[in-house]
Order: structure tokens, then C-alpha cells, then sequence
């Protein structure tokens, strides 16, 4: 199995370029099936794994599409199927976001229940309860869902329970088709939601009021192909500004926006953190002992979950004892455990972890055991004593491009030992929740 090998006791300095958001690139991606006229043209969109396997799903749809030089072309004229079949949904659970574009697009749609990372249960009533007020009927069975609509979807007015990132894209990119008014309340708020308006406006659509809790939408007959460039990953840019406050270092990280980091730079400020934003960029400078500090997890522009488990590295290191409440997921520690295998000392108590600093923290064998729990195993590899092996790195290879290069350009010892298999496609088996999907939905199925 391929693995990444750290040894640690490196500062960190220099400069690192932040590559383009996964989470705003993939229902990017996703919305380019609904250009009728024309081509797509998506650039700075991230060499990942996940970036392929969406490629995949469209591919499988009819759909030409090419990747070259991070600039990715799409060609959605003709279509040639409604299915996006469990081979590539199953890894990610953005491929689900392919469902509210065909739905609008041709009336009909069958998708597998998606895969992803296995934080929680992660349901999509929120996505289903958003085509069905657009007018779809929706049925579901081994492990699919099937949504049909009698001629066009028809504007709604549509509150979501929860502020679900992926649920407002989906609906987003329905209601771009419908006839008539389409209204968001609860809308999720995050960056890479005004990322997609901009890319649906430039398509023809009208999407108004994007990063705010209610988004307007006024469907139009039909879209076209645009250009677009998506905006840096802000994720991947708090993990390089978490790598430079672990090792006391100083790091300019090259292309981060600071208004979409607020709550990280806050964070890294109270723990002692120098932080320096430019309009290219953020440079961080770590010269003091880190402090302890409290973090809750909250949508945005809360605290973002994805930079929880990078966090926790921090605390280790940290003076004294912090707490992290995970709020939006249910089942995001699992990293605990194999901090523990370092030597880490943390305590979970439900949605709450104690962690105790000053960690003298070892190398160890441990396993990324979702994509930003590989992230903070590194971290925590950068300073521990000895040799961290982290292994499961598929996960990883979803969303960060060239992590072991990039580190190392800043004087991180750090490479990856590679290994023929297994390969992704055998590896990413969907979470043992998600087999026939039931535990996904909130409502009863029909099957059950
Ligand atoms: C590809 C992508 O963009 N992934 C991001 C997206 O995931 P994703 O779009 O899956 O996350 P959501 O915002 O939908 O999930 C937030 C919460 O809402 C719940 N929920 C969601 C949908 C639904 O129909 N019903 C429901 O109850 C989820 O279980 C979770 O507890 O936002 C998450 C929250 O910021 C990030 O961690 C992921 O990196
Ligand atoms: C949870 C994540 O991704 P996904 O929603 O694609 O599983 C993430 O990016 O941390």
C-alpha cells in the first residue's frame, strides 16, 4: 500500500502555492452538463482523484470532456444517459451533485447513493426534499435514486433544515432550468456556493444572493458553456497554515484569501500565531510557543469542519488543554485514535475532544482515515520524534495535489512510498452505512 513517510523536527519556511478549490471545481464540474450551446471551460481545477472520478461520471453521461494543464474542457451538447452508475458515485459524494443538473436537463435521472468521506451518515433527504418541491417524483431502490419530472421543474420556495452545502448546490443547479422562481432559505453560505452562481451566471443563469442564507434563483430556458477559473482551495491553504504554526515556522501561503480563512486566522491568532494576509496571499509566522484553544465546528463562516482534524494537530503542540466540539458531523474523530498511536493524549466524550498539549509526540504506523485526518497526521508527523508512516492514502490523493512536494518545498522531510495496489478504484469501498442506502434517506424507502 502506498504510504507517506515523514520524519519530523523541520521548520517550515518559504513559499507555497494553494491550488483550485476541490469542493467549488467538483459541482463546478457537476453544472457544466447543463451547457447545451457551446463548451465549458473550467481552469485551475486541481489535479486530484476526485477531480477524475467526477471527469468519469460525466464521461459516462455522454459528455466529451478533457483535462490538461489543470484546465478542464467540457462538451455537455448531447447527452447520451440519465445514469451515473455506482462504480464512480460510490467514491465521492459529490458525483451525487450530477443529479439536480440531469434532472433539470432531461427530465429524468438515476444515481447511486453516494460515497465520500466516512465522517457520518451524510443523507440527502435535504437534496430529495428540494427536487420534489421543483416538482420531481422521486423513487429509490438498491441503492439508487431515480427523480422524473413531467416536462420542466417548476420553481419553489424551498427551506432546508439543515444548511447543507451540497443540497444548496443541487437545487441550485435544478432550479437554473425551471419555469419560474426558485427561493433557497437556509441556504449554505460557503465560498465555493457563490463559486458555482458565478459559474451558473456565466452560463446564462440567474442566481442571486449567493453567500447569503437565501438564494434567489430564476430559471431560464437554457444555459450555455463558459469560462471559468475556480477560486483557490481555502482548506488546503489552512492546512499549509496549520504546517507552518506546527513546525514554528514561516510560510507564505501564495493565492489563500483571507476573508474566506476568518476563522482560521482567528484561531491561529489566539493561539500566538502571526498572520500577515496580502492581497496574493497570507504569510504565517510562528515564533512563539502555541497556545491552547477552543475550537467548535459550525458551517460557514463558522469554524469549517475541514480544518478540524488539522486543529487537533496544533492542540497537541499547544500549552495547556483545548477542547473541539464537532458539530457537523457526527462522526469526525476518528483521527483520536491514531493520534493516539503517537502518543497523543485526548479524550472523546460524544461530539467533544479534550486535548492535552505539550505532546511529546512519536512516529508511528497510522492510517488516514478520511481525507483531512491524513492531512493532520502529517502535521502532527512534521514534529513528532522518529518516523511517521501514514498509510490509506487514496484519501488523501481526493484532495490535496502534490502534499508530500509541497511540503517538502518547504523543508519538510516528507515522501511518498509507492505501491502498485491497491489502486482507488478498489480501494475507496463505500462506508458499510451505504450499501443499500436506507440509513441516507431519513424517510422510509420505499424498498423497506
Ligand atoms: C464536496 C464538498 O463540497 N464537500 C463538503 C460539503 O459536504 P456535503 O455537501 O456533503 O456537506 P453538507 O453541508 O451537506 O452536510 C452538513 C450536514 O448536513 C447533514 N445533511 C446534509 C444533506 C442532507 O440532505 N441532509 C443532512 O442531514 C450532513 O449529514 C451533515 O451533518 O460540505 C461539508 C460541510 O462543510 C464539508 O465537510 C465537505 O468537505
Ligand atoms: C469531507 C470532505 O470531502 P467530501 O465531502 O468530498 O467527502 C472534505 O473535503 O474534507
Amino acid at each position: 500500500m502506498s504510504k507517506f513517510i515523514v520524519r519530523g523536527g523541520n521548520r517550515l519556511t518559504g513559499s507555497v502555492k494553494v491550488s483550485g478549490a476541490k469542493n467549488s471545481v467538483l459541482p463546478i464540474i457537476a453544472a457544466s452538463l447543463l451547457g447545451e450551446e457551446g463548451e465549458s471551460i473550467i481552469l485551475d481545477a486541481p489535479p486530484l482523484d476526485d477531480v477524475m472520478t467526477i471527469n468519469k461520471v460525466l464521461e459516462s453521461l455522454g459528455a466529451g470532456v478533457t483535462y490538461q494543464d489543470e484546465i478542464i474542457r467540457v462538451n455537455a451538447q448531447e447527452l447520451t444517459s440519465c445514469e451515473a452508475p455506482y462504480e464512480w458515485v460510490r467514491k465521492m459524494r459529490a458525483s451525487f451533485l450530477v443529479m439536480g443538473p440531469l434532472l433539470a436537463r432531461m427530465g429524468y435521472t438515476r444515481i447511486s447513493l453516494p460515497g465520500g468521506c466516512a465522517i457520518g451518515t451524510r443523507p440527502i433527504d435535504q437534496h430529495l426534499k428540494g427536487f420534489e418541491a421543483l416538482g420531481a417524483e422521486i423513487s429509490l431502490g438498491q441503492g439508487y435514486v431515480e427523480a422524473k419530472s413531467n416536462g420542466r421543474l417548476r420553481g419553489a420556495k424551498i427551506y432546508l433544515d439543515v444548511a447543507s452545502v451540497g443540497a444548496t448546490e443541487n437545487i441550485m443547479m435544478a432550479a437554473s432550468m425551471a419555469e419560474g422562481v426558485t427561493v433557497i432559505e437556509n441556504a449554505a453560505k460557503e465560498p465555493e456556493i457563490v463559486d458555482l452562481a458565478n459559474f451558473l451566471n456565466g452560463m446564462g443563469a440567474k442566481v442571486r444572493g449567493a453567500g447569503t442564507g437565501v438564494i434567489r434563483i430564476e430559471g431560464v430556458e437554457k444555459l450555455h458553456g463558459v469560462r471559468h477559473t475556480v477560486i483557490p482551495d481555502r482548506i488546503e491553504a489552512g492546512t499549509y497554515m496549520a504546517a507552518a504554526a506546527i513546525t514554528g515556522g514561516d510560510v507564505y501561503v501564495e493565492g489563500a484569501i483571507s476573508d474566506h480563512l476568518g476563522p482560521v486566522i482567528s484561531k491561529l491568532e489566539e493561539m500566538g500565531v502571526t498572520i500577515q494576509p496580502d492581497e496574493n496571499g497570507i504569510r504565517v509566522i510562528a515564533d512563539k510557543p502555541l497556545k491552547a484553544v477552543d475550537i467548535k465546528t459550525l458551517p460557514y463562516p463558522g469554524f469549517p469542519t475541514d480544518m478540524q482534524s488539522q486543529m487537533m494537530a496544533l492542540q497537541l503542540a499547544a500549552e495547556g488543554t483545548s477542547v473541539i466540539t464537532e458539530t457537523v458531523f457526527e462522526n469526525r474523530f476518528m483521527h483520536v485514535d491514531e493520534f493516539q498511536l503517537m502518543n497523543a493524549e485526548i479524550k472523546v466524550e460524544g461530539r467533544t475532544s479534550i486535548v492535552t498539549g505539550n505532546a511529546k509526540l512519536t512516529g508511528a504506523k497510522v492510517n488516514a482515515t478520511d481525507l483531512r485526518a491524513g492531512a493532520a497526521l502529517i502535521l502532527a508527523g512534521l514534529i513528532a520524534e522518529g518516523t511517521t508512516e501514514v498509510g490509506s492514502i487514496y484519501h488523501i490523493d481526493r484532495g490535496y495535489v502534490n502534499l508530500a512536494e509541497k511540503l517538502t518545498g518547504l523543508g519538510a522531510d516528507i515522501y511518498r512510498l509507492t505501491s502498485e495496489e491497491p489502486k482507488l478504484e478498489k480501494s475507496a469501498e463505500p462506508a458499510a452505512d451505504q450499501t443499500d442506502g436506507s440509513s441516507l434517506l431519513k424517510v422510509q424507502p420505499t424498498w423497506a
